[in-house]
């Protein structure tokens, strides 16, 4: 056997990883010598499951495998690391992280290759499900911080589905009205060149104990008629160069045959979008033509040149109204992997304020929050100011100075969260602000409002367009968040008679401490647009900060006593 598996269980910490690690043979390579990404799906889904099954206590099915961006080109003779981490258990599902480098025998230095996310289902024998038991995440900030993020995560693969019907939407909205591109007419190749059909037999060594057929297989066979109809397009070798999510709709068992469809959806410049689905059918279902949806997934190739330089790809069009779906389907997708990619993986460089649209809303509101929970989970704040009832702590790191305010309240969480989520109610309680008015509601938890604030030192005033992202707890012991960070929309544009400011990240952590009584902990990366109203305090020749605070305090306080009676 050339692989080897080590499964642990950290002392003290609860977690549960796996590690896999896989010297590179040419049998698991293609003919360049490359690593296939069929292959490494195959090995990154079993040591998932693993970690997944560890948790459990019994067996698991994959659900799904967020999209996952291929950073490196693995060849024959280098070795893989594949590391695997259950982050968070929720009901009957868990979110195993995965994350795969590629080391240089030779020089021993190593490389990423890529990082995913899966969620496993425990699935017992018989039809019930079962409640996992919760993770016990003390002991390490890094793995406190990923089991924060991953209900943060969860959510956006859950809402995935619909956020790409309302694209869609908007995208033939956009057609009826003459404002999209047209179909393109010559010189192109019509996709219905590069349909591929395949089909397999669900034999014993494909499945698992359960006779269920491995993810990472399914995966795999996916991939490979992905490869070939993308190659029908250049008529060269091309490479995967990300996956759109992998959902597993529906098991599939031995002696299943699965036919697989591949077919080029667009094409654009430098990458083509190949959409692959799979259909399953037993013996029974072969003989009346019933098949069973159990996948479908978007695969992004492109083509590596010689120098380094991606080539290019012949422009495609479209013959049919289901070509026509796919076509449209891709460029929506297109938008919504950019967004994520400049949102989620975005560095610290360049303005903060994020254009507001609907291909870049659900990610906003993830970065949002996540961007919140990990300034929260920082280490080594520094108290400035400490009473019995409050407590104001800075924290600086590599030039990014950070407050927090810490308050013990006395009403509920939930009475609390709903009046800090209501930021019209603010200038209520807190003098900075002057007015503040609804832009747009994008749904319950996602709200745009523009927040005018008052002059500081006789300078011009200063407004925000700010991103309101709310989240109620998950699980018990989860905190309430009310997130803000600054965007941009067109409908309001900055004015001469202000300063048009931003926000990075700030926003409130509502957690419940007994019997109406809870800590609301504010937060605030201070920008230039922020440091005006904090700068007094921060010198400490100003109680400002104190002073909002207490009247936050007596504002949540009072309230929840005037809806009582
Ligand atoms: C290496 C060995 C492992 C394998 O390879 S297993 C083979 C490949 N996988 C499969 O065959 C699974 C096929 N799919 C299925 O059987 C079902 O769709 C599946 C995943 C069990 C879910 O079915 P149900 O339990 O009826 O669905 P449900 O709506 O009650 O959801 C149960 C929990 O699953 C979650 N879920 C469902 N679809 C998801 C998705 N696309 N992405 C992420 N999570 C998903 C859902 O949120 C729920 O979680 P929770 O109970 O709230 O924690």
């Amino acid at each position: 056997m050339d692989g080897s598996c080590e499964t642990g269980q950290e002392k003290g910490s609860g977690l549960v990883e796996v590690q896999m690690c896989q010297s590179i043979l040419p049998c698991h390579a293609n003919h360049q010598g490359e690593l296939g990404a069929g292959q490494l799906l195959k090995w990154m889904d079993t040591t998932a499951c693993l970690a997944a099954e560890r948790h459990a206590g019994m067996a698991c099915v994959t659900a799904s495998m967020d999209d996952i961006q291929f950073e490196e080109t693995v060849r024959v003779g280098q070795v893989i690391n594949i590391k695997a981490r259950v982050n968070r258990a929720f009901n009957t599902s868990m979110e195993v992280g995965i994350y795969v480098k590629v080391q240089e025998v030779l020089s021993g230095t190593t490389k990423r290759v890529c990082v995913a996310f899966s969620t496993f289902v425990a699935k017992p024998t018989g039809t019930h499900k079962v409640s996992l038991k919760p993770l016990d995440i003390q002991g390490s900030v890094e793995k406190m911080l990923e089991y924060s993020l991953a209900s943060e995560r969860r959510r956006l693969r859950l809402y995935n589905e619909e956020a790409f019907k309302n694209l869609m939407k908007d995208y033939y909205n956009l057609q009826d009205k003459g404002l999209c591109s047209r179909k393109p007419i010559t010189p192109v190749v019509s996709t219905e060149l590069t349909r591929v059909e395949s089909i397999e037999l669900v034999l014993p060594p494909h499945a698992n104990h359960h006779g269920n057929t491995f993810g990472g297989q399914i995966m795999a066979w996916m991939e490979n008629v992905a490869t070939v109809s993308a190659s029908r397009l250049c008529s060269c070798y091309p490479s995967l160069g990300a996956v759109d999510m992998f959902r597993f709709r529906g098991p599939s068992n031995v002696g299943d045959r699965l036919v697989f469809k591949a077919m080029v959806n667009n094409a654009f410049q430098t990458s083509v979008e190949v959409g692959v689905r799979v259909e399953a059918y037993n013996c029974e279902e072969w003989n009346e033509g019933t098949p069973r949806h159990i996948n479908s997934a978007s695969m992004i190739y492109y083509i590596p040149g010689l120098d380094g330089e991606k080539q290019t790809f012949p422009d495609v069009t479209y013959t049919t109204l289901d070509g026509e779906r796919r076509f449209i389907g891709a460029i929506v997708r297109k938008r919504i992997r950019m967004a994520r990619k400049h949102i989620l993986y975005s560095k610290d460089e360049g303005p903060i304020s994020v254009p507001w649209d609907r291909s870049n809303q659900v990610y906003l509101g993830y970065n949002n929050v996540a961007a919140l929970t990990v300034l929260a989970g920082k280490r080594g704040w520094e108290a400035s100011s400490i009473n019995d009832k409050l407590g104001v702590y800075v924290h600086e790191e590599a030039y990014k100075l950070c407050l927090k305010v810490e308050m013990k309240v006395k009403t509920t969480a939930f009475h609390a969260f709903s009046l800090l989520a209501d930021l019209p109610l603010r200038p209520q309680w807190d003098k900075n602000y002057l007015s503040c008015e609804e832009v747009e509601k994008a749904d319950d938890e996602e709200t745009i409002y523009h927040i005018k604030c008052s002059t500081v030192k006789g300078s011009k005033s200063r407004d925000f367009v700010v991103l309101l992202s709310k989240r109620q707890p998950c699980k018990d012991g989860d905190p309430y968040v009310v997130a803000l960070r600054s965007v941009t929309v067109a409908t309001v544009p900055p004015d001469e008679n202000s300063i048009r400011s931003e926000v990075k990240c700030a926003g409130f952590l509502i957690h419940e401490i007994g019997y109406i009584t809870c800590k609301v902990s504010y937060y605030n990366q201070v920008t230039s647009g922020v440091l005006p109203y904090v700068e007094g305090s921060l010198a400490g020749w100003s109680k400002s900060m104190e002073e909002t605070a207490m009247s936050c305090m007596s504002f949540l306080e009072q309230d929840l006593l005037t809806t009582q009676f």
